[in-house]
């Protein structure tokens, strides 16, 4: 793997704002195949980070390069899918049926108002089924509980047959049993697809078994590379202000 070009290989990445160091001199490599959930606390810099890693926010110092280019020369933002925070907050008035917002993933590819073609409907059906939606194709997305909103919005971003999945805390306002059911679906899409997948989340105590890295930020990274063995790991997080109960009461429940 260490051979392989990094999906994203960033470095010494700063972002000061109005004096306020947000982020400070972070370093990371992300791997194809890989599955990594950033923690850290409100305010802590992990939108920001994500924002920087896809050109959304200019660094004030550092790069970033994905697949071994700078952001500037990558074109091939298809294999990039990204569903950010409270993407699947939509008012119940919203005019749009399910199907319409999956087909979303295709256009984007597609000179506009051109008709998807057999395989983008193929790549539609496929990624509303991966999400387990597709009996709900023609209902209003508006309608939707939470957790089904939040698979609709996943499956838009597969639509488009990414390598790597960004998500940024897709769990906000779901129950607790469709947040099981999403942490399996995404578990299948890492193993059978290997798509990987960065997941950022508030909630350690559900993180999944799954996950090989933990990256915690707080203005710095630290980048825990078996989180389920290393102890010193929990100590670290909990410097950086994330309770390290949490991550060790849930290490003991498997
Ligand atoms: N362009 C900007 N201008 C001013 N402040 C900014 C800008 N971008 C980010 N910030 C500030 O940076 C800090 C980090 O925000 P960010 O959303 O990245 O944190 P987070 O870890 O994702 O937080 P949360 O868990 O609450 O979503 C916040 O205080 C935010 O207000």
């Amino acid at each position: 793997m260490k051979f392989s070009v990094p999906i994203f290989d960033i470095k010494n990445l700063s972002f000061v704002v109005k004096e306020q160091t947000i982020l400070s001199n972070i370093s990371f490599e992300i791997f194809s195949s890989e599955y990594i959930a950033i923690i850290g606390p409100n305010g802590g810099g992990k939108t920001t980070l994500i924002r920087m890693l896809l050109g959304l926010e200019t660094p004030t110092s550092g790069e970033v390069k994905i697949y071994g280019k700078k952001l500037t020369d990558f074109k091939e933002w298809h294999k990039i899918g990204y569903v950010p925070q409270r993407a699947s907050h939509v008012d119940s008035s919203f005019p749009a049926s399910v199907l319409d917002i999956v087909n979303m993933g295709r256009t984007s590819q597609r000179k506009l108002f051109s008709p998807l073609s057999k395989e983008d409907k193929e790549l539609v059906h496929d990624a509303m089924a991966k999400m387990d939606i597709l009996d709900l194709a023609e209902k209003m997305v508006g309608t939707l509980s939470g957790g089904q909103r939040q698979r609709v919005m996943i499956a838009r971003a597969l639509a488009s047959k990414p390598e790597i999945l960004i998500l940024d805390e897709p769990n906000t306002g779901v129950d607790v049993a469709s947040q099981k059911r999403f942490y399996a679906l995404l578990s299948k899409l890492n193993k059978e697809d290997g798509i990987t997948i960065v997941f950022i989340t508030h909630d350690i105590g559900v993180i999944a078994d799954d996950i090989a890295r933990l990256f915690t930020i707080n203005q710095k990274a630290i980048i825990c590379n078996n989180p389920k063995q290393t102890l010193s790991c929990e100590e670290m997080s909990s410097l950086y202000g994330i309770d390290a109960h949490l991550l060790h009461n849930h290490k003991h429940e498997h």
